[in-house]
């Protein structure tokens, strides 16, 4: 690098006009910067160079006319010249060709080729902290000497360089890791800059153990634990140290009827408990066993299966009810089951009304299995019905679900549109719809007993389905239910998952209701 420097300090008889070759100029430019100079033998530069931190261009410049201008100077011999501090130009020269083979090196990077890299190389300190050196780049263009000067970018990254050269484009094309790399590679932590740090580490969450399975019984009654708990303790809190007389026995049925379990049901478990146990002591417990007893002889006629008439092919189940009672979920729970046991279930988005009810009812019948007939939004909702029932003659299904939009009982106008369904459905087969459900949201209490009242009338509702038992206080609503209409109940709700809608069972909804066992 020094060589053309000292060649023009000694010119050794060559002649001083040469013109400077484009490598040694640019050579030069560091010294322009002030950058040490890796000559300081003479001891008159190395004086001007200590205290100037190095000759500027002009002083180079001027130092090289006047020797231009002199008379060759009369050198001394090789032996001497090193007696004087001076490196003989045979040996710089040697020197100097060494270091042109010697690619050059890059803070933070190991020296290309030839050489062997080592451990000790191939580590630098950042921060006082030592470091793996940056991967070594596998293409590095001809800037890369001068550019290299500078610290590589933070983390390796190839592009531009700041500082005096960054104007200069280093193309570092730094090796992408291959993926199967970075899946074995562990995961390196990033070294921040000062003045930051990382947050706090998240704790990873504790495994979840699997839950033990619970039976049907057990998850009605914990659907139903906010009902019967809130009865029990009512009847609890009634019986303590009291004797059975006329006002225990009235404030017991106040008490049963507030409970949504109605007035029939309420006499009944009142009018058993006073001829068994009158004028004796009674615990809470006697009267919850008296009061399931009695639950249970009223759901026991209305606890019937679902029976299909699969000569129809297909048999039509109409599914009607008010808004958000569950019609939708409450099919896809059907179809789930029915398919299960290898029947061909066709599900009709009769709900034109609301867009995500064909959505939700569409997903259903992907997961079940299920044949799937919808249509636009605002569409007929009759001519649907008419076109899933032809559909699902042609495709030989077993069963075919039609879901109908949400109505209040009150309103007259979709009341009317619910009877045309039933209307149009019966012109392709006089007994069809063979199955009209309604689904009642337990949740609403008394307003469910005339729901079943109007849609009875209007679209010959002939079973039932309750929904969202699960949670609620107001679950005894069933009973009252089935004690007034006797119609059918078919399925009970207990969530909104596909498991969560089982047979109705008379004794264990009784049992569940009053908090009792099995
Ligand atoms: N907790 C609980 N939620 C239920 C149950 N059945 C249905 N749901 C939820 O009740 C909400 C309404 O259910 P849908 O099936 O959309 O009711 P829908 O009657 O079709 O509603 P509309 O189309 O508006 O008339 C949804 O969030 C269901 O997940 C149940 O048994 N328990």
């Amino acid at each position: 690098m020094a060589l053309s420097f000292i060649k023009k300090v000694f010119t050794f008889g060559k002649p001083a006009e040469e013109p400077v070759p484009e490598a040694v100029e640019r050579e030069l430019e560091p010294r322009s910067r002030g950058e040490d100079l890796p000559i300081a033998e003479d001891p008159v530069l190395a004086e001007e160079m200590e205290t100037a931190g190095g000759p500027a261009a002009d002083v180079v410049q001027d130092a090289e006319e006047e020797r231009d201008d002199a008379e060759p100077a009369i050198l001394p011999a090789p032996d001497q010249l090193s007696d004087m501090g001076v490196v003989p130009l045979s040996l710089l020269e040697a020197e100097a060709e060494a270091e042109e083979d010697t690619p050059p090196t890059l803070p933070g990077v190991p020296p290309t080729g030839g050489g062997t890299r080592s451990a000790e190389t191939d580590r630098q300190t950042i921060d006082g902290e030592d470091r793996p050196a940056a991967a070594l780049p596998d293409s590095v263009d001809a800037t890369q000497d001068i550019a290299a000067s500078f610290p590589p970018p933070v983390g390796g990254m190839p592009g531009r360089v700041g500082g005096e050269a960054a104007d200069l484009d280093i193309s570092v094309e730094t090796p992408l890791p291959s993926p199967a790399s970075m899946e074995s590679a562990p995961a390196v932590e990033p070294i921040l800059p000062k003045g930051f740090a990382t947050g706090p580490k998240v704790a990873e969450p504790e495994p979840i153990a699997p839950q033990p399975k619970l039976s049907w019984f057990q998850r009605l009654r914990n659907g139903l634990a906010r009902t019967s708990s809130q009865l029990t303790g009512q009847i609890a809190a009634l019986f303590t140290k009291r004797k059975l007389d006329d006002e225990t026995l009235q404030d017991l049925e106040d008490l049963l009827i507030q409970a949504d379990l109605g007035v029939e049901t309420a006499l009944r478990v009142t009018d058993t408990l006073a001829s068994e146990r009158y004028g004796k002591d009674v615990t809470g417990e006697d009267v919850s066993r008296i009061m399931a007893s009695e639950i249970a002889k009223v759901l026991k006629p209305v606890a019937k299966p679902l029976q299909l008439d699969l000569s129809h092919k297909p048999h039509v189940i109409l599914v009607v009810g008010v808004n958000g009672t569950g019609k939708t979920t409450t099919i896809g729970k059907l179809a789930a089951k029915l398919s299960g046991a290898g029947l061909k279930v066709m599900l009709a988005a009769g709900d034109t009304f609301r867009a995500a009810a064909i959505e939700q009812l569409k997903i259903w019948a992907e997961r079940t299995n299920s044949e799937f007939i919808g249509t636009k939004l605002g569409a007929d909702a009759a001519g649907l019905a008419y076109d899933a029932f032809e559909q699902a003659k042609a495709k030989k299904c077993d069963v075919l679900i039609v879901d109908t939009a949400g109505r209040l009982q009150n309103k007259a106008e979709l009341m009317a549109e619910l009877e045309k369904i039933v209307r149009v459905l019966g012109k392709l087969d006089p007994d069809a719809p063979h199955t009209v459900l309604q689904t009642l949201d337990a949740t609403t209490g008394q307003n469910a007993l005339s729901q079943v009242e109007i849609f009875r009338n209007v679209a010959g509702v002939n079973g039932l389905i309750m929904t969202k038992l699960d949670g609620t206080a107001r679950g005894g609503i069933l009973v009252a239910i089935s004690a007034k209409h006797k119609l059918p109940v078919y399925f009970i709700g207990i969530g909104e998952s596909v498991d969560d809608l089982e047979p109705f069972e008379a004794e264990d909804f009784a049992h569940a209701i009053a908090g009792l066992g099995q």
